[in-house]
């Protein structure tokens, strides 16, 4: 595809920074590297120039590399700035080429919807990309750097190509049933491999609750009874003050969250108000908040401060784990039995609370001896992986329909992983996919 216009974005971080990288992408760009930096440095070379303004007056001196179509980013010419990252400097260079030309500023994403386009990158990656820009946590970098480097879209595009191969043997089957050199069974190890494949693209799925475990981290909920300890609980987790701690019972109101990176892993941990009866209008909205964050919980950590009160379980549906969690240990006056309780701690001394940290542990997927993280990232390729799945299912029990009936289906079955890629239809996706991204990407 083919761009008339050229565009430019700083595409590294805040300012000022010790270097700043400005990008430029399009037909126009080697002129505008000989409009800044006199003659055009040997491609894909990283030469140090002076750039200039328009009447030769120094601007700054930087790196600048130029990339030549199609070997770059975008797949259309390129070049990037290396320059000194004050903003005085980035803003008089990108004055500089907005005064240029066909030149002007990228679009959130637009350096990446061209590599799209020019088919540097597909769907996958491009999502993959924008995870990894955002990723925080070793696990997340990890999930998103499987998909932005093709390895998700490697599994995709074999996947289609065994649908592809078995409709090409049933069509061959279908035209040339009559003679005699073609053995009738040519399609029985064709349904084979697709009974494997519908299990593979299941098993696959079935990832899907762990890579959103990644994705969105696991959500723990601090739950309990008023003045059990919850927010100093929270705010010793987080290692700061997030939460208003105080010995009046009804403090907390609304829920208050706080991201934790536990092993690798997102954590998001939510404080709630502590849970009775209350006629206090605020309060029990705040309580009302409480119920409906445990009810949306992958755990619920359970405190009381006196062991004769784990009373508020049953606001806890069933299938949610509990970790019942004894509060302010460090006060003598209540004693607590070993089965009173799952973990022991005092915020105000710390004891109990790398017990505590263990025990989260154990409910962190175990991705020990994975290698890869091969797993569906975002519910669009669930969609499309459940609508392949049912089709090949539907395939599979055609048989009394016919071949030509079967073979449909399997188009349709690639088809739909064909829309996970981008290699099909996808038109109306872009500009969502794409918003997700920041300028300069
Ligand atoms: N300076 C800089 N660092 C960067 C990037 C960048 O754009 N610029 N990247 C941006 O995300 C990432 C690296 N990704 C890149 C992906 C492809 C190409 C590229 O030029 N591809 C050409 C040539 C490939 C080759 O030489 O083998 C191509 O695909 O044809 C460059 C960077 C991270 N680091
Ligand atoms: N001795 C002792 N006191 C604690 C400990 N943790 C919290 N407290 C005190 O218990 C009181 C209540 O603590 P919070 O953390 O506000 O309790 P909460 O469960 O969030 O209370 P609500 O927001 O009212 O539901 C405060 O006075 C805290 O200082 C502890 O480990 N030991």
């Amino acid at each position: 595809m083919q761009f008339t216009d050229t565009i430019y974005a700083l595409s590294s971080g805040a300012l000022p920074a010790g270097v700043a990288v400005i990008r430029i992408s399009g037909p126009a760009t080697a002129q505008a590297i000989a409009r800044l930096c006199g003659p055009l440095p040997q491609a894909r070379t990283a030469t140090l120039k002076t750039i200039r303004t328009r009447n030769g007056e120094a601007l700054d001196s930087g790196l600048v590399i130029y990339f030549p179509r199609p070997a770059s980013f975008t797949g259309e010419d390129c070049c990037e700035m290396q320059v000194h990252g004050g903003r005085a400097v980035v803003q008089a260079i990108l004055d500089e080429l907005a005064a240029i030309a066909d030149l002007r500023h990228a679009e959130a994403g637009e350096f990446s919807r061209r590599a799209f386009q020019n088919g540097k990158m597909d769907l996958v990656e491009v999502e993959g990309l924008a995870d990894l820009i955002a990723a925080e946590t070793e696990m997340q970098r990890r999930l998103a750097l499987e998909h932005s480097g093709g390895g998700q879209s490697a599994l995709y595009d074999g996947w289609a190509r065994r649908l592809t191969h078995a409709r090409a043997m049933i069509e061959a089957e279908l035209d040339f049933a009559d003679e005699d050199d073609v053995p009738g069974s040519v399609s029985a190890s064709i349904w084979k491999d697709m009974q494997t494949l519908r299990r593979e693209i299941e098993e696959h799925i079935g990832q899907a609750g762990l890579a959103e475990i990644i994705r969105d981290g696991l959500r723990i909920v601090i739950a309990g009874e008023p003045n059990a300890g919850k927010s100093s609980l929270l705010n010793a987790l987080a290692k700061r003050d997030v939460a208003i701690v105080t010995e009046i019972a009804g403090t907390t109101r609304d829920i208050i969250s706080v991201d934790l990176s536990l092993a690798g892993f997102s954590v998001k941990l939510y404080d709630t108000a502590g849970l009775r009866e209350t006629d206090e209008l605020v309060e029990r909205e705040g309580i009302r908040r409480a119920h409906e964050t445990i009810g949306r919980a992958d755990l619920v950590l359970l405190l009381s401060d006196n062991p004769a009160r784990f009373s508020v379980s049953e606001a806890v549906p069933g299938n949610i784990p509990i970790i019942r969690v004894a509060t302010k240990i460090d006060r003598d006056d209540v004693s607590w039995l070993p089965s009173d309780a799952d973990i022991f701690l005092s915020t105000r001394t710390g004891a109990g609370i790398a017990d505590l940290l263990d025990a989260l542990g154990a409910y962190l997927p175990d991705l020990a001896g994975k290698t890869s993280l091969s797993m569906p990232s975002r519910k669009r390729h669930v969609d499309c992986l459940r609508q392949a799945s049912a089709a090949l299912e539907r395939s599979l029990l055609s048989e009394a329909l016919g071949l030509d009936v079967q073979a449909e289906q399997l188009r349709v079955a690639g088809d739909a992983l064909g829309r996970i890629t981008g290699r099909i239809d996808v038109e109306n996706l872009l500009d969502v996919i794409f918003s997700e991204f920041c300028i300069g990407k």
